[in-house]
């Protein structure tokens, strides 16, 4: 909490003015039945009942009910931008250093407990700054207040009222401690229901295909039913403790009832005092009520703040150098090398054992190898999402660690196997939202890698708008508006994973053409799944186990009769060259993927 309470600094005056505000509101409640207790003594029972005066306090009455209104409208007003304004500036720093974060950070971290970090978590520590922070001022200046004005009015009735104060405290603690942990079995049952969603919604295909649906409904209807009897619980133990208080109020009011009439027959004090008495320990168990309240807001903001916090402090595990070397875009040839690179994603469990190789600009390279031989790690540790525990990656002639990771990623285009699309129009999606990329580069860029047709055949052109992954294109569409964006983005290096899916025929052609047309003038490093893409590469890195066992041009490797030529021989393809149009029989063969 500590850590988050100085977002609240450039609100300070803020709270000073929620502050006085409170307090204005909280006098006007106060002087309320005081108010009452003069009209009652001094002008209705007095000895000369006084009609005048009985109007002059009640318009008194009347405005101060009034300023206490409009103290109240304005304190909310100003404590609720002040929260908001807090909680916009730490969502904003938490996604900005979420965003910070290196691979290794995504990897240890769910996705899903982010989302809930930069959402839930945030809005419950606004709840400390909007909720508790008001409670405490209010309710406790109220309590104060009301307090004063007993002894102000009589002391020993006063006394006698205070009494209740440890019974108060120890009703509290009684309940405190379920009520805290209901609470938390709420949440917990109620992050199950989000985190089970979560992982259902984004596997519907699945669970549709293998008629799951029946079985996902009851395990959703069993923990929905736990939810449902942990709130009902702890609604419970709420609303006991709340009867609790308000039976002990009534107790009060009778116990003031009996000593202040006794008082007041005593003529010890006037009728209009013990009708206020009675008016102050009603309004005394609200504000006792409403901060108690509060401890769980308390808690959960704690509990919100801490686990914020805990992603706040990660620092990023990659970051720019000092003193970065200035790449410009122009300036890079595009020369890729490694050498003697080592890396695990765990530092003692290396993936990736001394490779070393080195790509000509221009040049077009395909990695082949079985899965999990370390294809996809060479690539990210070329954009550097990783680091590499030894050895050097170098672009064209410079340590990749040297250059500016903004710069880097300018100079190195990406295309995964899962293209990512976005919320937005298919224009947008080829520019990456890059407002200084005009419609005709885009246009242009669609026509280079041959989805143009495609792409003004869809019900808006390029104003289409794509649902959430793209999930209202297909999948070849998908990987050409992909490559669009890189020719328009144009990186000098770009790394393609091969979409594994198997595509048909015509549409393989295409997005075959449209490799060709993106990795022209650039170097490009492919994983390829189908052999058939890197025929024609200008070399083959075949990995195994994490090592570079073979390399060289496909005829080459062919005649060395190693690993590529037993996985070529597996593939079933033909040795003749592929005419496009036909190369979907290879694809479509499962034994293809390696
Ligand atoms: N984020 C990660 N954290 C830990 N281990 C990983 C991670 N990513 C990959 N690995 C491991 O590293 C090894 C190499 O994986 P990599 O993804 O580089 O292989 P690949 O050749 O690209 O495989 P595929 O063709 O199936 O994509 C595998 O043993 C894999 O389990």
């Amino acid at each position: 909490m500590m850590r988050l309470l100085p977002y609240a600094r450039p609100f300070f005056w803020n709270f000073i003015g929620v502050f006085a505000l409170v307090a204005i509101f909280n006098a006007t409640n106060v002087v309320q039945p005081y108010l009452v207790k003069i009209a009652i003594d001094n002008d209705i029972s007095g000895k000369h009942p006084n009609l005048h005066g009985v109007l002059v306090i009640a318009c008194v009455y009347a405005v101060i009910v009034l300023v206490g209104l409009a103290a109240n409208y304005l304190q909310m007003l100003l404590l609720q931008y002040s929260g908001q304004s807090i909680i916009r500036k730490i969502r904003l720093d938490l996604f900005t250093h979420i965003e910070s974060q290196s691979m290794s950070f995504f990897d240890r971290n769910a996705i899903g407990r982010l989302v809930t970090n930069v959402s839930n978590d945030t809005e419950t520590v606004s709840q400390f700054f909007t909720q508790f922070f008001l409670s405490l001022v209010r309710d406790g200046l109220s309590i104060v207040m009301i307090v004063f004005a007993m002894f102000e009015l009589d002391v020993r009735i006063a006394s006698y009222a205070m009494v209740i104060l440890p019974v108060i405290a120890a009703i509290s603690l009684a309940f405190r401690t379920r009520l805290r942990s209901a609470y938390q079995t709420t949440r917990t049952r109620l992050s199950n229901i989000v985190a089970f969603l979560a992982e259902n919604l984004a596997g519907m295909r699945i669970i549709q295909a293998f008629h799951q649906e029946p079985r996902q409904a009851r395990a959703f209807n069993e923990l929905n039913e736990r939810h449902r009897q942990a709130n009902v619980r702890e609604y419970s133990i709420s609303v006991n403790f709340n009867r609790a208080l308000e039976l002990l109020g009534n107790v009060a009011v009778a116990a003031v009832v009996w000593i202040g009439g006794e008082a007041v027959l005593h003529k010890v004090i006037l009728f209009g005092t013990l009708y206020a008495f009675i008016s102050y320990i009603q309004r005394f168990f609200q504000p006792i009520n409403a901060v108690t309240q509060q401890w769980n807001t308390l808690q959960s903001a704690m509990v919100a703040a801490e686990r914020i916090g805990r992603v706040l402090s990660v620092e990023p595990g990659i970051q720019d150098v000092p003193d970065p070397v200035d790449v410009l875009t122009g300036q890079v040839a595009g020369r890729v090398e490694f050498a003697h690179v080592t890396f695990g994603y765990k530092p003692d469990e290396p993936v990736l054992k001394d490779i070393s190789f080195s790509v000509e600009p221009g040049q077009f390279i395909g990695f082949v190898g079985a899965t999990g031989a370390g294809k996809s790690s060479v690539m990210s540790l070329l954009a550097r999402f990783y680091e590499p525990q030894a050895g050097e990656i170098l672009l064209d002639g410079i340590d990749v660690r040297r250059i500016r990771q903004r710069d880097l990623h300018k100079l190195i285009g990406l295309v995964q196997q899962e293209v990512n699309l976005f919320t937005g129009t298919v224009a947008d999606n080829i520019r990456l939202f890059r407002s200084d990329i005009h419609e005709e580069d885009v246009v242009a860029a669609a026509r280079t890698v041959g989805a143009h047709d495609i792409i003004e055949r869809l019900p808006d052109g390029y104003s289409t708008r794509l649902y959430a992954k793209g999930a209202n294109l297909s999948m070849g569409e998908r990987q050409l508006i992909s490559f669009a964006r890189i020719v328009c983005l144009n990186p000098r290096v770009l790394i393609l994973d091969e979409a594994t899916a198997n595509l048909d025929s015509h549409t393989e052609a295409l997005v075959q053409a449209g490799l060709r047309a993106v990795s022209k003038n650039r170097t490009t490093l492919v994983i390829a799944h189908r052999l058939s893409t890197v025929r024609n590469a200008d070399r083959i890195i075949v990995l195994d186990k994490g090592r570079i066992v073979e390399q060289g041009t496909h005829d080459e490797l062919l005649e060395m009769g190693g690993l590529y030529a037993t996985l070529y021989a597996k593939s079933g393809i033909d040795e003749a060259p592929v005419p496009p149009s036909t190369r979907h029989s290879a694809a479509s063969n499962p034994l293809f993927m390696v």
